[in-house]
């Protein structure tokens, strides 16, 4: 059993904190109570009740929400700037997000401090890394007769107490320190979760303890006007989770992995991992493909063993070393490590599905940039010589426009085969995101086809494949929507769509 009651604090103790993070921008006196007790800090103004701290900040932020949650009982709000329309008292800060971040912890009551935390980052494979650790995790867990460890990822929200789709990868503050204490309330004990960029850049994970901060790779993406303006940026908004780690997983074959190394010596202890240098904590070789299994040997300060796995794809063995890399850092067992690997699934990532002769594969898979597209499609290559190979796949329109360049180059590099199709064109039209991807795809004398419809799309690339084939569905991996001009519409998930055509397959 469990409490889902928390603490209240009086907003002297909000004023303090502020204060003592440098974060007040105005040295008079505060006009309020600060002996009263705050019953709920919120930025939004629908959820408001009596006693609440009001946060305004947001780009869509009206005037109007202040004025709604006063009259809801708001005693006192946090901003950048005064609401002179508002009369109550302000607590002006110099920077809403960091503030928002520290208000959030408190109101919460440090949840952090009472979890094991594992954050991870990474331009690629945080999902799946994530989905690993917890598979180990919940082995250990479960043969000590302890529920499950909680997980925040882009695929699912599940704290032990809530459990839904996310909206976000990081959350928000508010929610954030909600969902931590669902957990450390609920037992669980141990957290997963995906750290995005975005969410170190606007201090999202404020306050927030990692007991290990992971960080899987980094190349070019979400460098956009509504992202990060550039590399540099992007880059350094991810190596700040080493600021808040007591541990640092870093992989060292990833580029630029120097000045990761250089970036987590803030933290107590380093566990490096790699597939190509034995010097790693965490060294994995002899990589294979063995049936439906991938397996490696491993050697971790702890024990040397053989691992497997059933996802297919050389990168996941990087994913895999991570998760290995974290569950060293936290103490799991070697019997747990490899049985939760062994059993771990991810929805929508190198789901595969074959005919009854074996002679065609379908690959189902979440691959929606240049970085995991040339991985996917060169793991491909290597793990199934000799067949042709199909990609299907699409672009992001207003936004991510550089994956056209990537997507396009990888497919012109690996596949025989290329059809263009829909992926969440958003205010674009579909044939002009595929006529740009195919500019990327010219240079390599390759041929596409472009089929608009991804229903029709997948019947084609399946059906008209010349065996023995390999069709890799690029792209969406488990979505079940389209997001088009008038926001998203629901779609059938690739995995039905491949099932659906092979029921037609006639060798
Ligand atoms: C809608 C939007 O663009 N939101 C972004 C923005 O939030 P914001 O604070 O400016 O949002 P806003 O909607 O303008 O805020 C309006 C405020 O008015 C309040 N309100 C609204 C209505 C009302 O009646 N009353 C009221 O009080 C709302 O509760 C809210 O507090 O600033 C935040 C800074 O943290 C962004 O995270 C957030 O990202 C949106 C949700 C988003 O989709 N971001 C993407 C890019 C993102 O973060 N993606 C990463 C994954 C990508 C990666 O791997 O890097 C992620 O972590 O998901
Ligand atoms: N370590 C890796 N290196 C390169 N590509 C990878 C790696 N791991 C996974 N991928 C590819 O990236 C896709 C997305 O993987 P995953 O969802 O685990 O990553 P993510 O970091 O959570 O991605 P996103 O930020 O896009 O949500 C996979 O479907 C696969 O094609």
């Amino acid at each position: 059993m469990f409490s889902l009651s928390r603490p209240h604090f009086p907003l002297g103790d909000y004023y303090q904190l502020l204060l003592k993070n440098g974060l007040l921008s105005d040295s008079a006196p505060l006009h309020a109570d600060l002996t009263r007790e705050v019953r709920l800090v919120s930025c939004d103004s629908q959820t408001v009740v009596p006693g609440t701290l009001f946060i305004c900040k947001g780009a869509a932020f009206k005037p109007q929400y202040l004025l709604d949650a006063a009259e809801k009982g708001a005693f006192v709000y946090v901003s950048e700037r005064r609401w002179p329309e508002c009369a109550l008292p302000c607590i002006l800060v110099s920077d809403i997000r960091r503030s928002m971040a520290l208000l959030a912890d408190r109101a919460w009551n440090h949840p952090s401090g009472r979890l094991h935390i594992t954050g991870i980052t990474g331009t690629k494979g945080k999902t799946t890394t994530a989905y690993f650790l917890k598979s180990m995790l919940d082995e250990w867990r479960r043969s000590q007769g302890k529920r499950e460890s909680a997980i925040l990822s882009t695929m699912i929200t599940d704290d032990g107490v809530e459990r839904r789709p996310a909206k976000l990868t990081t959350p928000e503050p508010l929610d954030l320190q909600r969902h931590l204490w669902n957990a450390a309330e609920c037992g669980a004990e141990y957290l997963t979760m995906e750290v995005s960029s975005q969410a170190l850049k606007y201090h999202r994970t404020g306050g927030v303890e990692f007991s290990v901060g992971v960080f899987l790779n980094i190349g070019e993406d979400h460098i956009s006007p509504v992202e990060h303006p550039d590399f540099e940026d992007y880059f350094a908004s991810k190596l700040m989770i080493f600021r808040q780690s007591a541990a640092a997983c870093v992989n060292l074959d990833s580029d630029f992995a120097e000045r990761i190394l250089t970036a987590a010596e803030s933290c107590s202890k380093i566990y490096t991992f790699s597939t190509k240098f034995s010097t790693a904590d965490i060294y994995a070789s002899e990589i294979r493909r063995d049936g439906d299994a991938t397996r490696f040997l491993v050697r971790t300060p702890r024990y040397t063993r053989e691992l497997s796995m059933g996802l297919p794809g050389s990168f996941n063995v990087e994913n895999a070393l991570a998760a290995v890399a974290a569950a060293e850092a936290l103490g799991v067992p070697e019997s747990a490590v490899a049985a939760g690997l062994a059993e771990a699934t991810v929805p929508g990532r190198m789901e595969t599905f074959n005919t009854p002769d074996g002679k065609l594969t379908v690959i189902v898979d979440y691959a929606h940039n240049g970085m995991s597209l040339e991985a996917l499609l060169s793991s491909v290559r290597r793990e199934f010589p000799g067949r042709q190979l199909t990609v299907l796949f699409g672009c992001t329109g207003g936004k991510g426009l550089d994956r056209r360049e990537g997507m396009g180059q990888a497919a012109g590099r690996w596949a025989d085969r290329i059809i263009l199709t829909e992926d969440d064109p958003g205010p674009e039209e579909v044939p002009d995101i595929c006529a740009d991807i195919g500019g990327y795809i010219a240079p390599f004398g390759k041929t596409w086809t472009v089929i608009p419809d991804r229903e029709e799309a997948v019947e084609r690339a399946i059906l008209e494949a010349h065996t023995p084939a390999v069709v890799v569905l690029a792209g969406k991996g488990a979505e079940q929507q389209q997001k088009r001009k008038n926001g998203p519409e629901p779609c059938v998930p690739d995995s039905l769509l491949a099932r659906r055509a092979l029921k037609h397959y006639d060798p």
